[in-house]
């Protein structure tokens, strides 16, 4: 039997209750409990003072070196401070609600303290204190693990849960590598490994037990998208697009604008895709405002040569609306009808514009994602490009690609990351990149500056307002302060109003409802609004290219993602544009971020810097990453070992008895037990 097999429950104290609140960490097996890593460890070892930095959590071992002070503040509150002799260096040892330590801390006596210290007032905050000999020599030295838990699964009761699993099955924990992977790497063996991130010896241990599972985590991630691709590839029958090619390069010539280079490159990219009969399922990669929505026009235009319909799909329902606009403008003089299909319709126009969709009337859909999910009836559709690939993990990306008749499917996304992590983690995928911007773009000079500065800055909006050009001015709105945020967005359009007039200054925000949204946007590209006050509503996709400058309030409080999103609203015409950034920032970080923001404009730049500065979760929105999360692998650190990893797994997939070699074997069963098989997997 497999540890996979074992319910959770046959571990002693785990009832029905207990068995459902580990089910709400993914807990529902013995393998899963095994398999449950911490995600850091409390370090004991004593710490060298003159090394701690500050705000760090350090161990320390020292004499007490006088009588503690000791007083009651509140009821049940308390403040207990002693100084401690670490080699020589005073301390200030200060304990909260730890009355009970008061008469053992004894002049003379070495104890050992853990907590937060405070490297310029030499203190430390204790957390954790240990007062006898023995219990002082059995911490010191060791790393505990802490695991994430809830409210429901207390931390000691899972180290205890995992002790018992381990004692019980941790002999069966049987190796999934193969054996000539192990040697070449020298990788520890799977059992030993697992053992050593839940129970650490010593460093040097830690460190081979993480690059160990980081590897096989990334093997296992990878040979799962090089699995998928090839079941793809073989055994899913997609579309054979014909049509006529000098019509579609009639379209091309007929552009405003001659392509760029890449824009050509990926459209024929595209193009051989949709002619090959293997179902299409391609990532197009471009930054801010290197013109992908064309590249959507043209090869939709292809798939309406064929006779095929086609969707695309977009984040919001302004984008719809923007979106359907700019392909009727390509597409209609060529006889095609778009629709856009969104919440504000009627419900009668609703009616009306599904029955066109379901009789084939409509050539091209536009709309967010309900068009694929709520019961909308294509009646041939062939192609659906998706403008918010990096909301769907590898499971909704293979589901999507499941839709109706196989269509062929292309993502897009303006979130570009480094080409060795993109073939990375969306690996499943055939990639292109437009790394080119179209000629003539000004660079957009971007300025930091502080918040007491911001009267300046409306005056320079007001001129440029009155050259004819318009102004975005962002305010954040997060979640947790929605409140106090919208309330700000809307007294910054008041006082904009009343600074600024006569030039007409617009609000626009995600509470207002989408008719009022719509016109709002409309009257800004009508140039009938010259500033628009707005939350992020408008981060992705917006095309208005006569506004210039682009103001972001508190611009600290975003990550680099939305920052360099928010900054390609403008630049997209030929006037020069600027952006600024009013921050106080009051962290490191922050400070960081606005200076990445005005050292570059290249978003293939920024997410590289922005990946070293915090990893690539937070470069892509926590929420929205469609970044797989990992248990030991970090994709910041450990990108080489994944390229590695992906090397590996290739020739294990492409292997034609992969799934029956003893080696092999037991990774083509992971892959098997994750419900991966030629349609879809969990
Ligand atoms: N080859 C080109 N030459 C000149 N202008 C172009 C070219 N391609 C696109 N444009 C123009 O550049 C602007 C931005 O293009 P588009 O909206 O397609 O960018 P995008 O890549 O979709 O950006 P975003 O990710 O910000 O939505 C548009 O006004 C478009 O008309």
């Amino acid at each position: 039997m497999s540890l996979a097999q074992y319910p959770v429950d046959v571990l002693s104290g785990v009832g029905p209750q207990r068995k459902q609140h580990l089910e709400e960490l993914g807990i529902s097996t013995i393998q899963d409990v095994l398999e449950y890593y911490p995600y850091r460890y409390i370090d004991y070892r004593v710490t060298d003072l003159g090394e701690a930095e500050h705000e760090s959590q350090i161990t320390v071992q020292g004499k007490v070196y006088q009588t503690p002070s000791f007083r009651w503040f509140k009821k049940n509150s308390s403040r207990l401070s002693a100084r401690l002799d670490v080699d020589g260096i005073m301390v200030q040892v200060v304990w909260f609600n730890q009355h009970f330590l008061k008469d053992k801390l004894i002049p003379g006596k070495t104890i050992m303290v853990s907590g937060r210290f405070d490297r310029h007032k030499l203190e430390i905050l204790a957390k954790r204190t240990f007062v006898s000999e023995a219990e002082q020599e059995k911490q010191a030295g060791r790393l505990e693990p802490v695991y994430s838990v809830n409210a429901n699964v207390q931390i000691n009761w899972l180290r205890k849960l995992i002790e018992e699993a381990y004692r019980r099955f941790g002999g069966e924990i049987g190796e999934i590598l193969p054996s000539t992977l192990i040697e070449e790497y020298r990788l520890l063996p799977r059992a030993t490994a697992m053992y050593y991130l839940h129970f650490p010896k010593g460093q040097q241990e830690g460190h081979q037990a993480r690059r160990r599972m980081a590897y096989e985590e990334l093997l296992l991630y990878e040979a799962k998208l090089l699995y998928l691709r090839r079941l793809q590839k073989t055994e899913i029958e997609g579309i054979s697009h014909r049509f006529d090619h000098e019509k579609v390069e009639e379209l091309v010539s007929q552009l405003d604008f001659p392509l760029t280079g890449a824009q050509r490159r990926v459209v024929d990219e595209i193009l051989d895709d949709l002619q090959a009969s293997p179902q299409m399922n391609r990532l197009l990669q471009g930054d801010v405002g290197s013109g992908k929505t064309v590249v959507a026009a043209i090869v939709l235009y292809a798939n309406y040569l064929s006779g095929y319909q086609g969707a695309l799909m977009v984040p919001t329902e302004i984008l719809a609306d923007q979106h359907a606009e700019s392909l009727r403008a390509i597409l209609r003089p060529l006889g095609l009808t778009i629709v856009s299909l969104t919440g504000n319709m009627r419900a009668r126009e609703r009616r009306d514009t599904l029955s066109q969709i379901q009789m084939g009337l409509a050539d091209i859909v536009v709309g967010t994602h309900a068009l694929i999910q709520e019961g909308v009836v294509y009646r041939q559709l062939g192609l659906v490009i998706t403008d918010e690939q990096h909301r769907f993990g590898v499971k909704q990306r293979a589901l999507l690609r499941e839709k109706g008749s196989n269509p062929d499917v292309l993502f897009m996304t303006a979130t570009p990351i480094p080409r060795t992590l993109a073939i990375s983690v969306f690996g499943e995928m055939d990639i292109s990149t437009i790394d080119e911007m179209p000629a003539g773009r000004q660079p957009i000079d971007t300025y930091w500056v502080k918040i007491d500065l911001f009267p300046r800055i409306v005056t320079f909006v007001e001129k440029e307002c009155q050259t004819g050009h318009q102004a975005y001015v962002i305010c954040p709105l997060i979640e947790e302060s929605e409140k106090l945020d919208l309330q700000n967005a809307h007294d910054l359009y008041e006082q904009l109003t009343l600074e600024l007039s006569p030039v007409r200054v617009g609000l626009l925000h995600g509470k207002m409802n989408p008719a009022e949204k719509e016109e709002v946007m409309r009257a800004f590209s009508e140039n009938e609004i010259q500033v628009l006050v707005s939350t992020t509503v408008v981060e992705v996709g917006v095309n208005v290219p006569n506004a210039t400058v682009m103001v972001i309030y508190d611009a600290d409080r975003f990550g680099l993602a939305q920052l360099h999103q928010l900054r390609g609203r403008v630049g997209r015409g030929g006037g020069a544009s600027t952006c600024v950034l009013v921050a106080d920032p009051r962290s490191e970080q922050g400070n960081e971020r606005m200076r990445v923001m005005t050292e570059t404009t290249d978003g293939f730049e920024i997410s590289r810097r922005d990946l070293e500065m915090r990893g690539p979760g937070d470069f892509l929105g926590v929420k929205q990453s469609g970044l797989p999360a990992f248990k030991v692998a970090n994709l910041a650190e450990d990108l080489k070992i994944m390229e590695v990893a992906r090397a590996d797994a290739a020739l294990i997939v492409n292997d034609p008895e992969f799934g029956s070699k003893p080696e092999t074997k037991p990774i083509y069963d992971r892959l098997q037990a994750e419900g991966l098989n030629s349609k879809s997997f969990d």
